[in-house]
Order: C-alpha cells, then sequence, then structure tokens
C-alpha cells in the first residue's frame, strides 16, 4: 500500500467518527430488497455495511423483500402474478409461495450471506414471537376518472394484510447481543392466519415501535426525483405531498413515501430512500458527510 492509499484510508476513517460516535447505540432499520438483494457484488457489500455497522456498536435490524423471487416462482409453477395499487393478489395457494419464498428461500439467504462476511444473524418470520400482529387489508378501488381518488368499494385481494401491532420483545433480545435481526413481512392474525405484507410497510412499523434513528429504504433508483429527474433531498411533509398532488410522485415509491413519511411522524428521526444499485448505500449514508439518496425529516 503506498502512502496516498493509506491516507486515504485515514481520512475516510476519520470523517465516519463523528458518525460512529453519534450513532453507536442507535438502531437503524433498513429495508432490503431490488438490485441489491440480485447482484451478487451488491449482495456482498451490502451484508459487509450491516456487519460492519453492528461491529461499531450500530443496532441493524433488517425487513427484506422478494417480490421478484416470488413472481419468478410462481411462473414455475404457471400461476400468473398479479398486482392491484402495488400490492400482490394473494390467494391461499399464492400465501403458501409467499411463505415459501420469503420465510424460507429468502430469508435464510440473508442470513447465510451475513454470516458469510462475518456476522451473526438469526432470521423470523412475523409468525415468530408473533412478532408481527397483522390484519386483513382492505383495500379501496379507485376512481375511474382519477386514480388519486378512492371509492367506497372494497376490493378483496386475499391473504395481503396491513401491520396491526409489532411485539418488539423479540427484536429486544438482539439488541444487546451479537445477533443481526432479518425480518420477512409475513404477518399473523389472532385467529392464527398467516399475512403477505408489503415489506416497505413492515420495516415502516418496524422503525416507529424501535423509535429507530434512521429508516432506510433501499430501491433501484437514485432516491426521489422530481419532474426533471433531478434526486431531492431534505424533504417535509408539506412538500412531499406538494409532489404528491401534482403528480411527481407515483406508482411504487407512492406506498414507499408514505411510510417514509409516517415513520419520521411517529417518532424516527430521518428516513433515506437511498439507490441499491450503489456499492456500500448504507454506509455511505450512514457514515459520510454527504450521504447519499433522498433524506426525509419531520421539519
Ligand atoms: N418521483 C419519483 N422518483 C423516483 N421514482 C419514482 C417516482 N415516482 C414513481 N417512481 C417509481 O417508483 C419506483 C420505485 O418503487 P418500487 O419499484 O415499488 O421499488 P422497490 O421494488 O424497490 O420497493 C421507481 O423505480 C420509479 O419507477
Ligand atoms: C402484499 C405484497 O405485495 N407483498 C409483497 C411482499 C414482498 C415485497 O414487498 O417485496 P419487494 O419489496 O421486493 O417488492 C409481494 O408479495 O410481492
Amino acid at each position: 500500500m503506498d502512502t496516498t492509499s493509506a491516507h486515504d484510508i485515514a481520512r475516510v476513517l476519520i470523517e465516519a467518527l463523528p458518525y460512529i460516535q453519534r450513532f453507536a447505540g442507535t438502531t437503524v432499520v433498513i429495508k432490503y430488497g431490488g438490485n441489491a438483494m440480485e447482484n451478487e457484488e451488491l449482495k456482498n457489500s451490502f451484508a459487509r455495511d450491516v456487519v460492519m455497522m453492528k461491529q461499531v456498536g450500530i443496532n441493524p435490524v433488517i425487513v427484506h423483500g422478494g417480490g421478484p423471487q416470488i413472481g419468478s416462482l410462481l411462473e414455475r409453477l404457471g400461476k400468473e402474478s398479479k398486482f392491484i395499487q402495488g400490492m400482490r393478489v394473494t390467494d391461499r395457494e399464492t400465501m403458501d409461495v409467499v411463505q415459501m419464498v420469503l420465510g424460507g428461500l429468502v430469508n435464510k439467504d440473508i442470513v447465510n450471506l451475513i454470516q458469510h462476511n462475518g456476522g451473526q444473524a438469526i432470521g423470523l418470520t412475523g409468525k415468530d414471537g408473533r412478532l408481527i400482529k397483522a390484519r386483513k387489508m382492505l383495500l379501496k378501488a379507485q376512481d375511474q376518472d382519477n386514480p388519486a381518488l378512492k371509492t367506497s368499494e372494497i376490493i378483496d385481494i386475499g391473504h395481503v394484510g396491513e401491520v396491526q401491532g409489532i411485539d418488539t420483545r423479540v427484536i429486544d433480545l438482539f439488541a444487546g447481543s451479537d445477533f443481526i435481526p432479518v425480518i420477512a413481512p409475513i404477518g399473523v392474525d389472532d385467529n392464527g392466519v398467516s399475512y403477505n405484507i408489503n415489506a416497505d410497510l413492515v420495516a415502516g412499523k418496524v422503525a416507529e415501535v424501535l423509535r429507530a434513528e434512521k429508516l432506510i429504504l433501499l430501491t433501484n433508483v437514485a432516491g426521489l426525483k422530481d419532474k426533471q429527474g433531478k434526486v431531492l433531498t431534505g424533504l417535509t411533509a408539506d412538500r412531499v405531498n406538494e409532489l404528491i398532488n401534482d403528480g411527481t410522485i407515483h406508482g411504487g415509491m407512492l406506498p414507499k413515501i408514505g411510510c417514509a413519511l409516517e415513520a419520521v411522524q411517529n417518532g424516527v428521526h430521518t428516513s433515506h430512500i437511498i439507490d441499491g444499485r450503489v456499492s456500500h448505500a448504507v454506509l455511505l449514508e450512514i457514515l459520510t458527510d454527504k450521504g447519499i439518496g433522498t433524506l426525509i425529516s419531520k421539519d
């Protein structure tokens, strides 16, 4: 190693020091999904980031998605994926596939990845310790002429749930230990019925109940963009509502921004929508002066 690169390393470590001091002992909830979960190099860089965070005293809690993985198994089984307002229509058979893919394949893959990169991880679904209490999502139909408006008609999308409550006791077990919890977004109701829940919604609620310092949502774009494609940051509720009303925010970004905003209004310090296609995106957000992506705060 020459002196220049040794100096670069020293500079980077020193830049990270105030952030390590500030965030040590806090909880950071990360929604892991998209490209960062499909590309080998990005998978390992994500796992290293999480292991590094834990090592410097931050408590990462991972909530993962897996929509594309569910879709590909359904396709192999000859079943078509159907989404209404961003939610997967989930009949009984689809619910079995969701549980196999999210609770089995994807969850254990992430646990394995973290272990392989030098950390300790435990995989959970919302059924373990009844961590995620769910209820059936009652989806209101959209007005045909104006999709931003909802009608009173309820559409039945099967076993799709929303979070009714999070029992933090299971997660609390890990706070003082070396283990990083990895949570699959499957919930259960009072009658033991299982529900498929959008992973962004679960991450937002988990961050709220844990009073997390940060909620970080990894996605496949550089952040929330304006109509010209410029990434916006430093957003508050008023500005986000303007961007929703003028149509700048639409599609999959709507629920994402919704839970990012709700989280900061319910006690999370900041929410971040960041680019999962960038290697070490999580560490760049947490431990550098510039940060990356879109930051949302209460005021
Ligand atoms: N204003 C916006 N800025 C950025 N992306 C937006 C915006 N409005 C809509 N989108 C769309 O939202 C998508 C992200 O949502 P989604 O695909 O559901 O993400 P993920 O699969 O990571 O949960 C982007 O790929 C983009 O197509
Ligand atoms: C109800 C609903 O739509 N659930 C999602 C759960 C997985 C998820 O949210 O995955 P991503 O974050 O990768 O999209 C689904 O079945 O696809």
